[in-house]
């Protein structure tokens, strides 16, 4: 039998976007009903099968000893994921569902008309609706790669406490690199297959160098340029590389060729909500999508996917609903990202190929971390690998982006990007007192170290 509900607002998935506004509204005193179609995944992604356990799994591979058999430690670092996983999963849920004014509905949700949602037998007529489903990887079209029963996502290797013995990734992006540099930790066999002709292809061609020689010197192996032709009998990747046809038997093959936006259930047509060519939910710069009652969050807008950008798109969604109306995605200046290999890749702003292609005329300082005397930290702990990279305006010493490949990297790019947003200028950030023995302090050297300056006009 349907059952009617009445809510001020429904949020369809509960990611850190819709959570986070969600709080926010019943706090207000909103009646808010928060929808997730698993009991899997309360907290979304994130805490799931994304960011959390992969810094967990990033943490115990570093830590496995030489005697320590792969197997057993990585079974154990798969439970101690799951434990933690499952605490923060409960603690998200009870966090939102035992709060004033918000109730928790599980089951998947799709649009009826635009005001009213579906889930089961439930219909729910809210003023104001939120979507905030995120993203799903995506299995390209190579013949036999969706029918492998090898074929695994990141949900699968989460959730898998069996070490492959050989694993090949398709994409040297984000996530084929964080697992390839996992997984090779826990001492799998694991290759690489990037069709582009190298790695990090949004990364400047020197700072992707370092770190696919870090990343070799594990021990993985990359083939760049690598056209995936087929996958033959479940356990044979075959590719094309420099003409000619290679074969590799792995255990496990990572698709991680990118994350889609999870719309597939949600009927938008019912709603006359617009999609992007891209697959995305169409949205302005307040989030609105083509019904102005209607919002989308996080990954499922298309914007950069990231669970900051999802908390950041519910500040905008907050103050449309709550505030002044005037927070946009247009506010933001200088978003970091961190990928995390060991040492960590983390970068801001422009590349030195996209601030010259802009044309501006540039500065270069970058060191090699060993070479960084003003750093004593990387010696102390045991990690030398890598590389800071500054690119600065040769005109006005504002920095334009940065590219640090180190020790702590994940949280340095924080301090240039507050530089970056506030313009701070580059001989500042280089001539601020920092702490000692700590990895900011090689910002003293770093940016005095130029390997190339443009004359200015
Ligand atoms: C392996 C991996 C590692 C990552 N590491 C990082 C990292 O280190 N740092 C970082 O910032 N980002 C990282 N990301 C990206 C980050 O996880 C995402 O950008 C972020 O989680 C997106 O959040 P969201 O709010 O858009 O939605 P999500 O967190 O994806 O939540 C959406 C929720 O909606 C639910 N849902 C979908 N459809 C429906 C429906 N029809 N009805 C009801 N519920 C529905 C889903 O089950 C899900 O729980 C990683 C991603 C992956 C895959
Ligand atoms: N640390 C983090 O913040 C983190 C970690 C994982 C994922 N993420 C987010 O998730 C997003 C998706 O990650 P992703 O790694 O799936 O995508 P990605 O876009 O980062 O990388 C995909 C890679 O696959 C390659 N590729 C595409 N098709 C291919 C094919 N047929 N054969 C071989 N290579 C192919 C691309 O050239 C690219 O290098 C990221 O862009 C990021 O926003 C973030």
């Amino acid at each position: 039998m349907t059952s009617n509900l009445t809510a001020d607002v429904v949020v369809i998935g509960f990611g850190k976007g819709g959570k986070v506004t969600a709080a926010a509204l019943g706090r207000a005193g909103r009646r808010v009903i928060l929808i997730e179609r698993s009991d899997q995944m309360y907290g979304g992604t994130c805490p799931n099968v994304g960011c959390v356990p992969t810094k967990q799994l990033v943490h115990h591979s570093s830590k496995r000893r030489p005697d320590d058999s792969p197997e057993e430690w990585f079974e154990r670092s798969i439970a101690e994921v799951k434990a933690l996983t499952s605490t923060f999963r409960a603690g998200n849920y009870n966090a939102l569902n035992e709060a004033e004014n918000i109730t928790v509905l599980t089951g998947t949700a799709s649009f009826v008309d635009e005001h009213t949602v579906a889930v089961g037998d439930v219909r729910i007529v809210a003023e104001t609706i939120l979507i905030n489903t995120g993203s799903e990887s995506v299995i390209p079209n190579i013949p036999g790669l969706r029918e492998s029963p090898r074929t695994v996502t990141n949900v699968d290797l989460i959730h898998t406490a069996h070490l492959p013995g050989r694993l090949a990734v398709i994409g040297g992006g984000y996530q084929g690199i964080e697992f390839a540099s996992i997984y090779r930790r826990f001492g799998t066999q694991v290759t690489v297959l990037e069709s582009s002709d190298r790695i990090l292809g949004r990364e400047d061609d020197d700072v992707a160098a370092v770190a696919a020689d870090i990343l070799t010197g594990e021990g993985v192996e990359i083939v760049a340029g690598a056209e995936v032709l087929e996958i033959r009998d479940e356990d044979t990747v075959v590719y094309r590389k420099g003409g000619r046809e290679h074969t590799l038997t792995v255990d496990a093959i990572l698709a991680a060729t990118g994350r889609a936006p999870a719309i597939a259930e949600l009927k938008l047509e019912n709603a006359g909500v617009r999609t992007t060519a891209g697959g995305a939910v169409e949205v302005d710069s307040y989030l609105r999508t083509s019904q102005p009652h209607i919002f989308a969050l996080g990954d499922v807008n298309g914007g950069p996917q990231f669970t900051y950008i999802s908390l950041d798109d519910s500040r905008i969604v907050v103050d449309q609903l709550l505030g002044s109306g005037k927070r946009s995605t247009a506010d933001r200046v200088a978003v970091p990202q961190t990928l995390f290999m060991s040492p960590p890749l983390a970068t801001v702003g422009l590349t030195e190929k996209a601030a010259r292609s802009a044309g501006y005329r540039v500065r270069i300082g970058m060191e090699n971390v060993a070479d960084i005397v003003a750093m004593p930290r990387a010696y102390i702990v045991e990690e030398t690998r890598g590389a800071m990279k500054f690119v600065i305006d040769a005109e006005t010493d504002q920095i334009l982006g940065a590219a640090l490949l180190s020790v702590d990297a994940q949280e340095l790019i924080n301090v240039v990007t507050l530089a970056m947003r506030h313009r701070i200028t580059a001989a500042e950030l280089r001539d601020s007192i920092y702490t000692h023995p700590s990895s900011t302090e090689a910002f003293n050297e770093v940016l005095g170290a130029v390997i190339r300056a443009d004359g200015v006009r």
